[in-house]
């Protein structure tokens, strides 16, 4: 299978009053087609600046370099027109925030429903009873009366699926989702990582997983990357990732997970604005040396298809 989306060198920065923020700084991603991806990281490191720079979706004040091959084409390269006429159609994005993304004062179905006129020129009948087959299909009690309700009467679980709904009727091949998990309880998080993984293989959509929630991309992803401070750490399989992670911050990361006793990480993520000479890591890294101080590590390979932004990944 082919490469379906292809970040190279992508560097995105916001100016602001108090300086440029570089919040993504360099990130090679190659996405294969119908795999899953899972992008994950402390709050703050660039995921989601990241998912909206291959969306086209920032503000004025972003400066955007580099290249985002999709399909072969370069989509920083497309015109406004161009990239309104692919987004929610081919390329679909959950965003991060299920309560500002729905309109307060439309009822579920009318939205579910137009974002269908949208793309597909239905009629409006035939609209609304596609939008109740989709979310009977995420398995959403009662979809009659979903569709009847507005946005605040809904869970927060209710929403995300909402959201995934609304994400899903362009039938994109490629779906980003950011933090489809954030602050639902675990019964809840388990059924849209079942619905997410379901939705994908029934569609055979390649899937972009935004989260700093590594249960869920274990479960979900067959590569992860690893961001911090606008850079790729660590890339590999998930279960390269989880079993045997390379970089002292992805193993602060999995230290910090709720299994593992939640041992938190010591000190903050860089300021983005003045980030730290050599490796970014190194003030809150316990193995970090002088070279550490000095010398900003490449992404070297470890064994065949991981990645490590570290001089002594092999040591300890
Ligand atoms: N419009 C903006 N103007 C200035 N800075 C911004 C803007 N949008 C995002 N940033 C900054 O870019 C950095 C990356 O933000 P981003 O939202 O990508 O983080 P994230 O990894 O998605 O975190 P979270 O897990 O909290 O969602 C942050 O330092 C953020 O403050
Ligand atoms: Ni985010």
């Amino acid at each position: 299978m082919g490469c379906i989306l292809s970040i190279q060198d992508l560097k995105t920065s916001f100016y602001t009053r108090n300086g440029v923020v570089k919040a993504v700084e360099g990130v090679d991603l190659h996405l294969e087609e119908g795999k899953t991806f899972g992008l994950i990281g402390e709050t703050g490191c660039g995921k989601s600046v990241l998912g909206l720079s291959v969306m086209r979706l920032l503000p004025r004040n972003a400066r955007v370099e580099g290249k985002i091959f999709y399909r072969g084409q370069d989509l920083l390269q497309f015109s406004e027109g161009q990239m309104q006429r692919l987004r929610g159609k081919k390329i679909a994005l959950i965003p991060q925030n299920p309560g500002s993304s729905l309109n307060p004062v439309l009822k579920i179905g009318i939205q579910i429903a137009e974002a269908l006129q949208l793309h597909h020129r239905l009629p409006r009948e035939q609209a609304w009873a596609k939008g109740r087959e989709i979310l009977s299909w995420l398995k959403l009690p009662a979809p009659e009366n979903t569709m009847r309700v507005y946005p605040h009467q809904l869970s927060g679980g209710m929403k995300q699926r909402v959201l995934a709904a609304i994400g899903m009727t362009g039938a994109p091949d490629l779906l980003i989702a950011d933090e489809p998990t954030k602050g639902l309880d675990a019964v809840i998080r388990s059924q849209v990582v079942a619905v997410l993984s379901q939705m994908v293989s029934q569609t055979k959509a390649t899937l972009l997983v935004i989260t700093h929630d590594l249960k869920v991309a274990t479960r979900l992803c067959q590569q992860v990357a690893v961001m911090y401070a606008g850079e790729i750490v660590e890339l590999g399989t998930a279960e390269q990732i989880f079993n045997s992670p390379r970089h002292p911050y992805t193993r602060a990361l999995l230290a910090a997970q709720p299994v593992n006793g939640l041992k938190p990480l010591d000190g903050f993520s860089p300021s983005l604005i003045n980030l730290p000479p050599g490796c970014k890591f190194h003030p809150r890294c316990g193995y970090a040396r002088e070279v550490c101080r000095q010398e900003h590590p490449p992404l070297m390979e470890t064994i065949a298809g991981n990645l490590v932004r570290c001089m002594f990944f092999d040591q300890g």
